[in-house]
């Protein structure tokens, strides 16, 4: 039996829909988190755990979940194995903060927070990170995002700056409507103040609980049948080669990548078109960026890609990308030529803190 006045560390779900900017938000709370220890558990979609490898070296307190959806793990024992590593003293965080796989039902991964029979947690609140670009599109081929809303106690809709303020008040309409009791606020790459995650709202006391997520917001999920799950309908293909891509073939891949693959993220090696940088891949929906980012001394060269779609053909998008893959002897002005094709898609500079 715990006492009464053991810390008890709040663990806070963030969640959204893919791409929607739960990694780019996790890395401005780390790097702006004013003093505050910060432990994260990344749990990805897709058998390469770029997640984990884009928060990694934030904090020494990042531990990865792996493959696959955690709401849909048979038991809670692995979020239990990790909730244990830190929550022990010696890691002195002040709160732990879940990063769900953008296919996450979020109500599960809170039902399993408040089944966890460790004292030294209790359950921090359901952060839903909303995409105000791709909101009205995601909406209408998954209107079950609703219900995820519905629960959330904070609501970030990022991306503002994609879209006019026209778009962003009916974004914000819609997720409001939806959102039902969750505080909305807008951002822009994640920049949230920290201490929204330390806020009191945030912060129920035990007895708080049932304001925060109830019964009936927990059962209907219970009784929900698991293919009703948004990742049921999507399939993850993950492609990892030291063979460097060949640029041009690699942007006519981009270009002509099907409607339903949504997702795409990881590194692209270039190899002998740029031998300083890898180049960090976002693609959601028809959005598409590049970032170099110098490779460590010691690094080894690898491109690692994870694509996430609905309707998509697995076994040919792996044998087209193999055929990426370029054994070019050295640099060449064609190869600087088609450096050019991503190039094009390399975020302006201090745009982006992902
Ligand atoms: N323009 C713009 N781009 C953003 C913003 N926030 C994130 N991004 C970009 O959106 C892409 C996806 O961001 P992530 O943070 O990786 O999204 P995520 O929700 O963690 O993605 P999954 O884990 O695949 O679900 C990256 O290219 C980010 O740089 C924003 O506010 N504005």
């Amino acid at each position: 039996m715990t006492p009464p006045h053991a810390p008890q560390i709040p663990v806070v779900v963030l969640a959204g829909f893919l791409g929607s900017g739960k990694t780019t938000l996790l890395n401005h709370l780390l790097r702006n988190r004013a003093g505050n220890r910060i432990g994260v558990i990344v749990n990805d979609f897709g058998s390469i755990e770029i997640d984990a490898l884009t928060v990694a070296g934030q904090v020494g307190s990042t531990v990865s979940l792996g493959n696959g959806c955690l709401c849909c793990a048979v038991d809670a024992s692995e979020l239990d194995t990790y909730l244990e590593t830190l929550t022990r003293p010696s890691a002195r965080l002040d709160v732990i903060v879940i990063e769900a796989s953008g296919l996450a039902e979020p109500q599960e991964l809170v039902r399993m927070l408040l089944a966890s029979d460790n004292p030294h947690v209790r359950y921090g609140g359901l952060v839903e990170v909303v995409d105000a670009a791709e909101f009205p599109a995601t909406r209408e081929r998954h209107p079950e995002i609703d219900r995820h809303l519905a629960v959330a106690d904070l609501i970030v809709l990022n991306k503002t700056d994609r879209v006019s303020d026209a778009e962003q008040a009916a974004v914000r309409e819609a997720v409001v409507t939806a959102g039902g009791r969750g505080a909305v606020i807008s951002a822009a790459y994640g920049r949230i103040d920290p201490e929204m995650l330390l806020d009191p709202v945030l912060r129920p006391d035990e007895g708080d609980l049932d304001r925060q997520l109830s019964f009936e917001d927990l059962l209907p999920e219970a009784d929900r049948a698991h293919d009703t799950h948004l990742h049921a309908a999507y399939e993850s293909v993950s492609f990892s080669t030291e063979v460097p891509l060949d640029p041009r073939r690699f942007m006519a891949f981009l270009d002509s990548r099907p409607e339903g693959l949504y997702r795409i993220k990881g590194f692209a090696d270039f190899g002998p078109g740029d031998r300083d940088n890898r180049y960090a891949l976002h693609a959601v929906g028809r959005f598409l960026r590049f970032v170099p980012q110098p490779w460590g001394r010691d690094e080894e060269r690898r491109t690692q890609l994870v694509l996430i779609g609905s309707g998509i053909d697995a076994e040919a998008l792996h044998k087209e990308l193999e055929n990426c893959r370029s054994h070019h002897p050295g640099v060449t002005e064609e190869l600087e030529r088609s450096m050019w094709g991503v190039l094009r898609y390399v975020r302006e500079p201090d745009a982006d803190e992902a």
